[in-house]
């Protein structure tokens, strides 16, 4: 298997940035997505949000999917302050659950599942969780559920896991497949995740610089 960077890599931070300037769009904006529901509790609808560049290659994506799979589109942009909010949360789970680390080890662990702040894909607009459904809307097996963490599925989270169906693997291949032709990248411990433009994404294909850099949603006016 080839080597796993993770998001605490310091060659990811390294990377520069020539920021493009592009909006957050919204992605509900037509019916072309499919956009779940599970958190629409976000109200001001950041979570639907993602750069322009990166939501017409999830269009070209889903255009190559096979006939009657579509993509379902979960979490696109998230600000800052939840993103940092997530990552002390796990790392604080960790801490406790491994009192022995170092500050290293647990920052290490804590980034198989949730960026650190500042190199934060999501919190730039390049980065969305999704998967696949039906042409009813019912979303495909994928051997774990969208966020399981390497703890609660036996690590069945990795992309290229050998501890899921042969239909799971097939699903997740053919995500993969669409994805990967549109100029996404994913990270290798979770299956959902996809970025294009980030510093994770700059390192992964070779780009000189990342496109997309921490960004704020400007707040609707009323
Ligand atoms: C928390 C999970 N849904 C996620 O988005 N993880 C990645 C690595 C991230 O935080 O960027
Ligand atoms: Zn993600």
């Amino acid at each position: 298997m080839t080597e796993i960077v993770l998001m605490s890599d310091p060659r990811i931070a390294a990377v520069p940035l020539q920021e493009r300037g592009e909006r957050l769009v919204d992605v509900r904006r037509d019916s072309s997505l499919a956009v779940d529901e599970r958190k629409w509790q976000d109200l001001a609808g950041a979570f639907a949000h993602v750069r322009e560049g990166v939501l017409a290659r999830l269009l070209k994506a889903q255009a190559q999917l096979p006939r009657g799979i579509r993509l379902l589109f979960v979490e696109g942009y998230r600000p800052l302050s939840l993103q940092r909010h997530y990552f002390d949360e796990y790392g604080d789970q960790l801490r406790a659950d491994h009192p022995d680390w170092s500050v290293e080890q647990v920052r290490s662990a804590a980034s198989r599942y949730v960026s650190p702040p500042e190199i934060a894909p999501h919190s730039a607009g390049a980065a969305v969780d999704l998967t696949l459904a039906d042409a009813d809307g019912r979303e495909l097996d994928m051997g774990t559920r969208m966020n399981a963490t390497p703890e609660e599925s036996a690590g069945a989270c990795y992309t290229q896991a050998d501890n899921i169906s042969d239909q799971a693997r097939s699903h997740r291949d053919t995500l993969g497949t669409a994805l990967t032709a549109a100029g996404l990248v994913n990270y290798p411990t979770e299956w959902w995740h996809w970025s294009y433009g980030d510093r994770y994404w700059a390192l992964m294909t070779g780009a000189d610089a990342a496109h997309y850099g921490p960004k704020e949603l400007p707040s609707k006016r009323s």
